[in-house]
């Protein structure tokens, strides 16, 4: 399934995990994180856990091909046009992954107090087993996985500039989250690049 041929598939079963690590020079994430701080249309989150709807701290913004619009957790979003650099950015990841992305979801976490909880990126408007890969900039973070049926768990730390790429079928069999902690201070952006329908 790999092209690249040193990384290897970190998860032991039912789907893949690559790492490609730091794609970016520490100058060249700083320059998009600060772009991005200040070009996306950041917005709170809304997320419908058992039929009430909160407003999460952390900011979204979803970005895509013109005229698109997606459903995600429960409600419709139109998806902004590719800025400048998040084309840039896509082209990169779309290289090293070797894979095409028609839209990312992009996570502001202020400090360690925001996180994002257990879920799995299987909402039906994702093409069934298309690649997620995603990109992290700023504040390191760690990832959590869990298969939903073992409750086996790996973990990794997502560092500035890092680049990770879920494939396969591990959204059938593994939840992710990002675990709140009191160590991190500062801020991160993650970006997701997702194969919509
Ligand atoms: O911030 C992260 O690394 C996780 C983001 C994520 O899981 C998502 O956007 O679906
Ligand atoms: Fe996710």
């Amino acid at each position: 399934m790999k092209t690249s041929q040193s990384v290897e598939n970190l998860l032991p079963f039912d789907g893949e995990l690559y790492s490609y690590g730091i794609i970016f020079s520490e100058e060249q994430s700083k320059f998009m994180l600060n772009t991005l701080l200040q070009s996306i249309v950041w917005e709170h989150d809304q997320v419908r856990l058992f039929g009430k709807t909160h407003i999460t701290a952390r900011k979204v913004a979803w970005y895509g091909d013109e005229g698109r619009s997606y459903r995600y957790s429960g409600s419709e979003k139109q998806a902004h046009a590719w800025t400048p650099l998040l084309w840039e950015i896509k082209s990169k990841v779309q290289e090293i992954c070797q894979a095409e992305y028609n839209a990312c979801l992009l996570n502001l976490y202020h400090d360690g107090n925001e996180g994002m909880g257990w879920h799995a990126d299987n909402e039906k408007s994702i093409v069934p087993k298309s690649s997620i890969a995603s990109l992290s900039l700023g504040s390191q973070r760690r990832f959590d996985l869990k298969h939903l049926s073992t409750g086996e768990k790996r973990s990794l730390m997502l560092e500035n500039g890092h680049l990770i790429n879920m494939e396969g079928v591990i959204q059938d069999y593994w939840k992710h989250a990002l675990p709140k902690s009191k160590k991190v201070n500062g801020l991160r952006i993650n970006l997701t690049f997702r194969r919509m329908i």
